[in-house]
């Protein structure tokens, strides 16, 4: 059979010669990037919507006021829940869905983007079964758009100083749900602004005076019909961001607004018409819907990085710059070292984190169903892995990004490259469902008390039971068979473990000399977030090695393989300081890293283009003019450039109302 080598007639020849010379098959990556039902199922979608043209952007979204981006994207919603049925094979399935939504409508938001990312999944898990009737239903049915409101003005990472107010009212059966302070006011949700008519929102509950903490209230904003703020309702949009704009974030203020007591959401925690509270089975199972996000967030932003990865790849192999043998032509700019030391570790780092972000995934289903039978056990888990994932995801995505964009030179800098604006929602990331630093602490935390589990001879739990493993005193790196990497992933879980049991000795030994743990915690808290640094970046390698040992193809295990050594040797080069700090690693085997490094470079340059092409990024989904799959770069920049708002007309009323005076005068008084 031949291999699959997404080779289409109208494409640049440069691209051609480079699809040619893969070792694999394109159609068989995908299917180990996604998994082969979702691949099938992604590449027959794009395939209709290509075919579906109320779903194609009226124009490029660059061009657009804010007004006219929510408006378009409105649009394009309403008319691909529409059509539906007509495309995807499974509308509950999330990933298809988001597949969807990246085609039709891209990432700059809508009307229901928190809907089905927060709204449902907390209706899901903290909604009873006649409250999931109730309103689950009809907001699967589209009959309600719903936004989930925490996040104050004063407060998002605190959520134990949240101000609103929910005072059970005995003698009504009611909560009156109140905003005490201009701090108060529900600040940041997503399609609050303009879009949503419900929210599920966080207050804390309070009953004859005693405060039980914060609960999600179900409360209904706007008129269903006139789309009017509910009487004692202030809502609207908090205006432009960095990017995400066609996302009405908003503000939300409620003034003695009543809602039915049956408006808490009750499966866990109850309030009865007598004021009598029940607790949940865990005190923060009402969080459920920020760790559905937090899980669902390391694929998404590996499918960013992917994009960003795929746009520079294919550029560089378009655009040549200068010359490397004088006299013999430009060269293809992917073939500088320096562009392939750029962008192939992302692309790496791309492929790990959609792999971690399936691994997480799964575990999160499970709890969601031991949740369902009110089992809690491994909520703390993922709690903890969910966090320092998100955190370190999002920022090596970032910066992973960052150099995507560089490596396109000046082209990436125009919005024309798709990068500016992928990137800016993908940095949100770094901020929303818990600030980075933030979480990194709470899995410091997890971390500290392996520690104390440890040293009874227990693990915590499968994710920390290498702490249980004795350090070894210097690496095998460059010391074993020439392709063996065992000794480079030991490397990961030795910096990992060494920086763990650091951190938890010196806040011991703070402790032991009078020091309150908390102000211990203080002193030490770079070091513990370090330390969570290195347990994520350890599990990310060790999903990469899972991975590739569990691919049955020979071809496409060898492609993989070979971006997975080169994800050792780069994070291990990012990451050197500490292996260094107890000559763990030699300086003879940091140089053979960073020379298998350059070698693997050199090896996966052929393949670069079908690595990318792997990721079956629709032309539509990718936005952008560099990343076009055909490589015709220039001409298409040129016209997306003759589309700018400024070309309609060759002078601008700017020119004469303030330019043209000021150079007349100029020239009139140097004619004195
Ligand atoms: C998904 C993206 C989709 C598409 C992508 C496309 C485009 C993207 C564009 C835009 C984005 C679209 C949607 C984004 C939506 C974003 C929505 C939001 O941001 S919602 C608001 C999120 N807010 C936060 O995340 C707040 C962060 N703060 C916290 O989580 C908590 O305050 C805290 C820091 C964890 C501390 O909590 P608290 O003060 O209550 O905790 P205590 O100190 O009392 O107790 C700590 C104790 O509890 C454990 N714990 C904390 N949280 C959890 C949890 N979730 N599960 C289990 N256990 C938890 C913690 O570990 C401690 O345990 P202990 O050590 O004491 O045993
Ligand atoms: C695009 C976007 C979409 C969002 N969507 C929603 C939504 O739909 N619904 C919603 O409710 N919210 C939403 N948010 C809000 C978001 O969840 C919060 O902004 C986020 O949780 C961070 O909280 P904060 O803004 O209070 O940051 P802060 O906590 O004020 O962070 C500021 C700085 O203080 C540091 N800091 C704070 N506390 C600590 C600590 N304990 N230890 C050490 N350092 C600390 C942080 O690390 C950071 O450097 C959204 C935000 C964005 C950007």
């Amino acid at each position: 059979m031949p291999l699959n080598k997404e080779i289409q007639p109208g494409d640049n020849d440069e691209l051609t010669r480079e699809r040619l010379q893969a070792t694999f098959d394109t159609q068989q990556m995908a299917a180990a990037l996604w998994g082969s039902d979702l691949a099938r199922k992604r590449r027959e979608l794009a395939k209709k919507v290509d075919k579906l043209t109320v779903l194609h952007d009226s124009k490029d979204m660059s061009f657009m006021t804010r007004e006219e981006k929510l408006s378009e994207n409105a649009r394009k919603v309403v008319q691909m829940f529409a059509h539906v049925a007509d495309i995807v094979e499974d509308p509950s399935d999330d990933a298809e869905m988001f597949h969807l939504s990246s085609n039709a409508i891209g990432h700059e938001g809508h009307p229901f983007g928190v809907h089905f990312v927060m709204f449902i999944p907390a209706l899901k898990a903290q909604a009873d079964d006649e409250q999931r009737e109730k309103w689950l239903m009809p907001a699967l049915g589209l009959q309600l758009i719903g936004t989930y409101a925490q996040t104050e003005l004063g407060h998002g990472t605190n959520l134990r100083a949240l101000e609103t107010m929910a005072t059970f009212d005995k003698a009504t059966d009611e909560f009156v749900i109140h905003t005490p302070t201009v701090t108060a006011l529900k600040w940041w949700p997503g399609s609050l602004g303009k879009s949503s008519n419900h929210a599920v929102v966080s207050a804390n509950l309070i009953i004859d005076g005693k405060s039980y903490g914060h609960h999600n209230f179900m409360v209904q904003i706007r008129d269903e019909n006139t789309h009017k703020p509910l009487k004692g309702i202030t809502v609207g949009d908090i205006g432009p961001k960095m990017a995400y704009n066609a996302s009405d974030n908003g503000f939300l203020g409620f003034d003695h607004h009543r809602i039915p007591r049956r408006n808490m959401l009750m499966r866990h925690a109850k309030v009865d018409k007598n004021g009598v509270y029940t607790k949940p089975p865990h005190a923060k199972i009402g969080y459920s819907a920020m760790v559905h996000v937090r899980s669902v967030m390391i694929g998404h932003q590996g499918m960013f990085l992917g994009s960003a990865s795929t746009i520079a790849i294919r550029y560089s192999l378009v655009r040549r710059q200068g010359e490397i043998k004088e006299g013999s032509g430009e060269v293809k700019i992917l073939d500088y070292q320096t562009q392939q030391h750029r962008l192939f570790p992302q692309l790496a780092r791309a492929y790990v984190f959609m792999f971690a972000g399936k691994e997480v995934r799964e575990l999160y289903q499970k709890v969601l169903s031991d949740m369902e039978k009110g089992e809690t056990t491994l909520l703390a888990d993922l709690h903890a892995l969910t966090s320092g994932l998100k955190s370190v995801v999002t920022h090596l995505c970032v910066a992973g990004m960052e150099q995507c964009r560089m490596a396109c030179g000046g082209h990436g800098y125009s919005r024309a490259s798709g990068i500016p604006e992928i990137w800016g929602v993908a940095v949100g990331g770094c901020t929303y469902e818990g600030e980075n630093m933030v979480m990194l602490l709470q899995l410091a935390r997890y971390l500290m008390k392996a520690v104390k589990e440890t040293k009874k001879g227990k693990s915590l739990g499968r994710l920390v039971d290498y702490l249980l493993l004795p350090q070894d005193r210097h690496s095998l790196i460059g010391r074993v068979p020439q392709g063996e990497y065992g000794p480079h992933l030991a490397a990961f879980e030795h910096i990992a473990r060494r920086q763990i049991f650091k951190v938890a000795d010196e806040l011991t030994k703070l402790q032991d000399k009078g020091m309150s743990k908390e102000i211990a915690w203080q002193k030490k808290a770079v070091e513990l977030q370090r330390a969570a640094r290195l347990h994520t970046r350890f599990y990310l390698a060790a999903c990469f090695h899972r991975k590739v040992q569990s691919v049955v193809d020979g071809r496409i295990r060898e492609a993989l393989a070979d971006l997975y050594h080169l994800h050792l040797n780069y994070e291990l080069l990012d990451m050197v300081n500490y292996a260094l700090e107890d000559a763990y690693l030699k300086a003879d085997q940091v140089d053979f890293i960073r020379e298998d490094m350059y070698r693997l470079l050199e090896t996966i340059r052929p393949n670069a283009i079908s690595l990318v092409d792997a990721f079956e990024f629709s032309d539509r989904e990718l936005r952008s003019v560099l990343g076009r799959r055909d490589g015709h770069v220039y001409e298409n920049l040129y016209k997306w450039a003759k589309e700018s708002e400024l070309n309609r007309a060759d002078v601008l009323p700017y020119f004469d109302k303030y330019l043209k005076p000021m150079m007349l005068a100029a020239r009139q008084r140097s004619n004195i």
